[in-house]
């Protein structure tokens, strides 16, 4: 089935109005009505390949285009000004728009190794781009053979090749293709030759510097969450599986579920936190309790258990009673509470964590809070 759906264009095809390659099955996919659904395609002679995916109601890809290029990693506020500004651009001249952007993100292929990098995954991402109401989401693959391709050739092999592009909308700092050599003054250019307009927005700033996810993952591993929330218009939220921890926990009268999220996963260094912990049932959500939550390897404990060497949050969930394990967890980081620290008695370990779970229940809750927050 997916066969059929990909695409291909004729290396030698002429470039024809609006510099779109003409595709060697004569037209861009068919949606067929399976709005949402990633539709995959290859283009450029095989170097460029990835999938689209509709809004609900658009069902083909044809007409013409206003394009938002970048990772998005995060939506933060400033991606959302960009696509504000792009959906009134496209309302003016009557196109479509559609968020363009690249899975792997660029910054985990070729930036310095720096783990726990990513805000959103790529499907949190696209979710979240047509939640905001693009019509359709493209997203290449970022393989080493589109990275090899500069701008010029990315424009023209690449994105023409998969829409009917009018106009681009990029953020000032914004840098495409090999060597990053594609900026706004470059991509205005491929734009005379290749029939589009280039729209290079300034940033949208915060205190005078200006909102990045660089930026944004900072604030988030040096524990700052609630200056991270101000970015992203919105809290953080991690997203994990319970597994078994070491049962210490029940002995001190504050259990705690072991959240386990993706070694890439943008979540504070260390720290404890009070947050709110949303659980998935089998058929939607469970339920959402307010929880005081440690992030990262335990100090006292440090080296003594299989799961330190991996992104822990543990959470004690506020007014919770049942089986947890194996649940999807959402953590939502509310406030910053304290740094992480070793105790010298098991006893102080307790008083303090248990201050911590008390405030966290007079601050958001004891129970339930979808229920009503009653325990
Ligand atoms: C809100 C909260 C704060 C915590 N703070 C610390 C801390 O500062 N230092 C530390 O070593 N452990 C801290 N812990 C971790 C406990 O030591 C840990 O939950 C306990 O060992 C139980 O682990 P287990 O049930 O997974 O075995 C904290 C736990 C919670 C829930
Ligand atoms: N504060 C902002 N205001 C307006 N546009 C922005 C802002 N930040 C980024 N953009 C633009 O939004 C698009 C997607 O952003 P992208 O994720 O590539 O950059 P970023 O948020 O600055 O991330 P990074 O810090 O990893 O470079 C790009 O065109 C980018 O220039």
């Amino acid at each position: 089935m997916l066969d059929r759906e990909l695409m291909d264009i004729a290396p030698e095809a002429p470039l024809s109005r609006g510099g779109a390659w003409r595709l060697a099955q004569g037209s861009l996919p068919a949606m067929r009505g399976a709005s949402g659904r990633p539709v995959p395609f290859c283009v450029a002679g095989g170097r460029a390949s990835g999938s689209i995916a509709p809004a609900a109601g658009q069902d083909d890809m044809a007409g013409h285009w206003v394009c938002a290029i970048g990772a998005f990693d995060g939506l933060h506020r400033g991606h959302k000004e960009l696509l504000r500004r792009a959906r009134e651009e496209a309302r003016r001249r009557g196109c479509r728009l559609a968020a363009v952007t690249f899975s792997p993100d660029p910054a985990d292929v070729l930036g310095e190794p720096q783990g726990r990098s990513r805000l959103l995954t790529c499907e949190e991402r696209s979710c979240g781009l047509l939640a905001l109401g693009v019509d359709a989401v493209v997203a290449f693959d970022f393989t080493a053979a589109l990275a090899a391709l500069d701008h010029l050739s990315f424009m023209r092999e690449a994105l023409l090749a998969v829409l009917d592009v009018d106009v681009v909308v990029v953020g000032s700092d914004f840098r495409l293709g090999a060597a990053g050599a594609g900026t706004v003054e470059a991509l205005t250019a491929d734009g005379r030759a290749l029939g589009f307009d280039v729209c290079g927005l300034d940033l949208l700033d915060a205190d005078g510097e200006a909102i990045t996810a660089t930026r944004t993952r900072c604030l988030v591993r040096a524990g700052r969450v609630e200056a991270a929330a101000g970015l992203l218009g919105r809290c953080l939220c991690a997203t994990g599986v319970i597994e078994h921890g070491r049962g210490e926990g029940t002995s001190f009268g504050f259990p705690t579920a072991n959240v386990m999220v993706d070694a890439l996963s943008c979540v504070p260094d260390q720290g404890v936190y009070a947050c709110l912990v949303t659980l998935e049932g089998e058929g939607g959500l469970l339920g959402c309790w307010p929880a005081a939550v440690n992030v990262g390897v335990p100090p006292t404990f440090a080296g003594q258990s299989a799961l330190d060497a991996r992104t822990l949050l543990e959470a004690n969930l506020i007014g919770f009673a049942g089986d947890a394990y194996g649940r999807v967890a959402h953590v939502t980081f509310v406030r910053w509470l304290r740094d992480s620290r070793p105790f010298s008695s098991l006893e102080e370990l307790e008083r303090t964590v248990l201050g911590n779970i008390g405030w966290t229940a007079r601050s958001l809750g004891e129970g339930d809070v979808m229920g009503g927050g009653f325990a």
